[in-house]
């Protein structure tokens, strides 16, 4: 396999591949099983239009065997009166039919798109770190996108298709069995010619979705700001283009195989069904030139009207099978992420708390991020934290000390041991629950692309502008955003305005003390602010985790002096916990990182 490939494999899906047809196509039906009423009525127009095309050449037949030899005109008007009226019944009956089932397709579609957002939106964060960005766009637009034709059209154009061949056939045959015989002979051939190439397809179809899914990776991971921020400054601008045309050029390889695989052969099956025609006057001609019971001249054109009349839908059914075919492997990508395990879940009857206190204890913890860990990544932490009193956690860099703070909002579940909000396990606690008391503010801060109020407002949906004014106050950013051209109105986002980090990181506290939740983890940014900056978000924290229970992962050390405790992690065990002073005084860990510390900040700058 390609390396390419492989990154857009990393994730697998667990091995419950939906390898046997029947179930994916039992599942297929259930989608469209809410709409079976709406169905039915495309069903009966169907059967409608059928019944009445194949009338035609009845009329026909009468027109040339009885009301033109017989010089019958009123017969005559009548009977071209009925093919008119056919062609009109059928139009209006088409138009409705394409109502319905486009509107039954883009249904089933938007249920589809629903469902695969929804499952995504339970994943936990395991899964995104694993999944390639852009792999999960390309299931949603270009995966479900690419069953439109199938979801919208099929179902109508197979009923459509077969009800207008199976009342063909039963006209042909009371019309003259022989040459139905003639006509069908070679049907078996063509309908397996054409599964045959329509298994071929769906082969193709499952690749050319990977090379899409490859190719949307590459626009969302290189179009992005930091992507284009690498590119540029790494000077590979133009060796990344020249990447992304080779995917594309395999796409376009892909496609044109896609669409000629069997191409030839359904071409000859086209050839000969529209030289049957020519086959049938021979067959009649030669029956009767041997004495053979004489088909009428109105006999043999409506036979041929109608053998020619079968010959689009057939040809239409035989491709349809093709598509179905091709969509069926995108419909099993589709399974795939409807199947994807949830492994965060919610309890079935889970207990709600109106408002946490903002007890939390770490008990005998472990935690490894892949089981077949050599070591786990966090062990046997114990940590007891009374409401409203505060930990500080140090230590090296990968110690752990990250991975720790996500256990408390479910990030991720801990693999041994229990964290407990208010004496729960948090594994016990509705989502709701453990939302709205455990607010996040991590290093990095993500803003949407709509306005600041609205980015605010995403924390607290019913906040009034007081509120978020506020908020922003709070938080040390209500002067700097009240100075925009803009004010609170001002577009946010790639291609609004830009804030700084120390600026993303006073409106992600703003967010959280609109949320008010009795705990608080704070991810302390990494990347050093100046000191003002710096002093000010430190203010703005400070109003934040008044009165909170507030777990700070602290990167510098010159913020957790006043931590009720402070836990010293390394290599994800605590080796040290005490006060500040206590600490400083034990002589260990603590006091060489801090004595580290104060070298680093106090080495003069040459
Ligand atoms: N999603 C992940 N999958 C696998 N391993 C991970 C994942 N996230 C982190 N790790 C590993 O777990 C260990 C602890 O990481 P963590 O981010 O908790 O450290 P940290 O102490 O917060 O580091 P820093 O101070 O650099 O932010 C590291 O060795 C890291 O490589």
């Amino acid at each position: 396999m390609r390396p390419e490939n492989d990154l857009v494999n990393r994730w697998t899906p667990p091995k419950k591949k939906s390898q046997n047809p029947p179930a994916d196509w039992s599942r297929i039906v259930r989608l469209f099983r809410p709409y079976r009423g709406r169905l039915a009525v495309v069903g009966a127009l169907v059967a409608l239009s059928s019944l009445v095309s194949v009338a035609s050449p009845f009329l026909l037949r009468a027109i040339l065997d009885t009301a033109i030899p017989q010089g019958r005109t009123g017969l005559l008007g009548l009977l071209v009166l009925g093919m008119i009226a056919t062609a009109v019944a059928n139009g209006i009956f088409g138009v409705l039919q394409t109502l319905i089932s486009t509107t039954v397709g883009q249904r089933v579609m938007h249920d589809l798109r629903t469902a695969v957002y929804e499952r995504l939106q339970r994943m936990s964060l395991a899964f995104f770190t694993r999944t390639r960005t852009g792999e999960v766009q390309s299931r949603i637009a270009n995966d479900i996108g690419g069953m439109q034709a199938t979801v919208t059209s099929t179902a109508t154009s197979l009923v459509s298709n077969a009800t207008a061949v199976i009342a063909s056939v039963v006209a042909m045959v009371a019309l003259d069995w022989r040459l139905t015989v003639i006509s069908l002979l070679l049907l078996p051939v063509f309908v397996w010619v054409a599964r045959k190439v329509g298994r071929e397809r769906k082969k193709i179809a499952t690749e050319r979705q990977k090379q899409m899914a490859a190719m949307s990776a590459i626009v969302t991971e290189s179009l992005s700001v930091s992507g284009i921020l690498l590119g540029r400054t790494m000077g590979r601008g133009a060796s990344l283009t020249r990447d992304f045309s080779a995917e594309s050029e395999r796409l376009v390889d892909l496609e044109v195989r896609s669409n000629m695989q069997g191409r030839w052969r359904m071409a000859v099956i086209g050839i000969v069904m529209s030289a049957m025609p020519a086959l049938l006057y021979w067959a009649a001609g030669i029956t009767a030139g041997h004495g053979g019971p004489a088909v009428s001249i109105g006999t043999l054109v409506a036979f041929v009207s109608l053998q020619q009349g079968m010959f689009r839908p057939t040809v239409s059914l035989l491709a349809t099978g093709v598509q179905v075919q091709t969509s069926l492997a995108l419909f099993q990508r589709i399974f795939e992420y409807l199947d994807l395990p949830v492994d965060i879940t919610e309890r079935p009857d889970p207990v709600h708390l109106d408002r946490a206190r903002g007890d939390i204890r770490f008990e005998n913890v472990d935690f490894s991020y892949d089981p077949d860990q050599a070591r786990p990544t966090l062990h046997g932490i114990d940590i007891d934290l009374p409401a409203g009193s505060t930990l500080a956690v140090v230590g090296a860099t990968g110690s752990g000390k990250s991975t720790l703070s996500y256990l408390v909002p479910r990030l991720y579940d801990v693999t041994g041991g229990r964290v407990t909000l208010d004496g729960t396990d948090v594994r016990d606690l509705s989502f709701d629950t453990l939302a709205a008391a455990v607010g996040v503010v991590s290093q990095e801060t993500y803003l949407l692309h709509a306005s600041v109020a609205e980015n605010l407002r995403f924390a607290k949906p019913e906040a009034t502008d007081e509120e978020i004014r506020a908020a922003a106050r709070t938080a040390q950013i209500h002067d700097h955003i009240a100075g925009l051209p803009d004010g609170y109105d001002t577009l946010v986002g790639e291609r609004g305005y830009r804030f700084s980090g120390g600026e993303k990181q006073r409106l992600a506290i703003a967010r959280t003390i609109l949320r008010d939740p009795p705990v608080l983890i704070l991810d302390e940014a990494t990347s050093a602010l100046d000191t003002r900056t710096e002093a000010a978000v430190q203010d703005a924290i400070d109003a934040l985790s008044e009165g909170r229970t507030t777990i700070t992962i602290a990167h510098r050390l010159s913020t957790v002096r006043d931590a009720d405790q402070i836990a010293v992690l390394d290599a994800g065990e605590i080796v040290e916990r005490g006060t500040h002073d206590e600490l400083l005084a034990k002589g260990g860990r603590y006091a060489a990182l801090v004595r580290r510390d104060t070298q680093l900040a106090t080495t003069p700058v040459s």
